[in-house]
């Protein structure tokens, strides 16, 4: 992987990276936080994993979250990669909510999509051992993220339970088998068969799981896209009828932009460190 960008912030590096991707078959970026190891040169950090929403690339977070501050006093790195694939090569489609951009971390059965589409494969295997590898980090990870990215950690997280210490999601898409968004993109990139679509929706998941998990989701009551896109109540009704201790959090005036991020990722980040940091 080739270094694009460093810039120093809170003591720490703020890194860009462009590598080859073979799960995605196209050159892709993704940025990096790293704490400073000016104690220590031999340390290595866990990683918070966050994913970003729609129309979003790996730069949203990185410049308007302010994760950074408190990455850097709990000394946990910051891996962020891109929504989707990307190139001309690649499919894409004219609408902000399918195609490059919005990637749904899933990996699409269909075709156009099926050549490049497998963010989920993506996520799990290919960019975790391609840090794990190059950069000074451990195999402790955290996930998070934002809208569709929300959707994406916690469906990868609760997917994946022996491989995220801890999941949290800013007004995740909880229910995407019912929701427009979820919809459009699940029968492009799944096809007509819902039941195909059940493996990658927040709420059926967490009706079926076996194992509980620490989840912490925040969620502003005046977010434009609430009850027709996220339907945070689906997953919190499925949450009591299976006895899931789900933390939701409902934060009377905020909306869905990064604002609502910036405010509350300082308790994101020591909710994650609780489980990353502990001996
Ligand atoms: N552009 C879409 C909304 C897209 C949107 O809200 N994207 C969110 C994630 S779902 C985001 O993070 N946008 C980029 C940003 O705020 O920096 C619209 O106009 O309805």
């Amino acid at each position: 992987m080739k270094l694009i960008s460093e810039t120093k912030v809170f003591d720490g590096h703020q890194q860009r990276y462009e590598h080859a991707s073979e799960v995605l078959d196209c050159t892709m970026r993704f940025s990096v936080f790293l704490p400073s190891q000016a104690e220590n040169k031999s340390q290595k950090f866990p990683v918070l994993y966050w994913l970003s929403g729609l129309t979003c690339t790996d730069e949203n977070f990185s410049q308007k979250a302010g994760a950074q501050r408190m990455a850097s006093e709990l000394g946990i790195a910051l891996v962020i990669p891109d929504t989707s694939p990307r190139g001309d090569d690649v499919a894409d489609d004219e609408g902000y909510d399918l195609g490059q951009g919005a990637g749904f971390y899933l990996n699409a059965t269909q075709l156009p999509w099926k050549p490049h589409y497998r963010m989920y494969d993506y996520i799990v295997d290919e960019l975790p051992q391609l840090v794990e590898a190059n950069l000074p980090v451990t195999d402790r990870r955290a996930i998070s993220g934002h809208s569709m990215g929300g959707h994406g950690a916690l469906v990868i997280g609760m997917r994946n339970p022996g491989h995220y210490e801890s999941i949290s999601a800013f007004s995740p898409i909880c229910n995407p088998i019912s929701c427009p968004w979820g919809e459009k993109a699940f029968s492009a990139y799944l096809g007509a068969d819902r039941q195909s679509w059940e493996e990658y929706d927040a709420t059926v998941l967490l009706s079926r799981a076996t194992e509980q998990q620490p989840i912490l989701i925040s969620q502003g009551e005046d977010d434009e896209f609430l009850e027709q896109q996220l339907k945070p109540n689906a997953l919190e009704t499925a949450a009591e009828a299976a006895g899931y201790p789900l933390k939701m959090e409902h934060h009377a005036g905020y909306d869905h932009s990064y604002y609502f991020i910036a405010s509350f990722i300082e308790q994101h980040l020591r909710f994650h460190a609780d489980y990353l940091l502990k001996p």
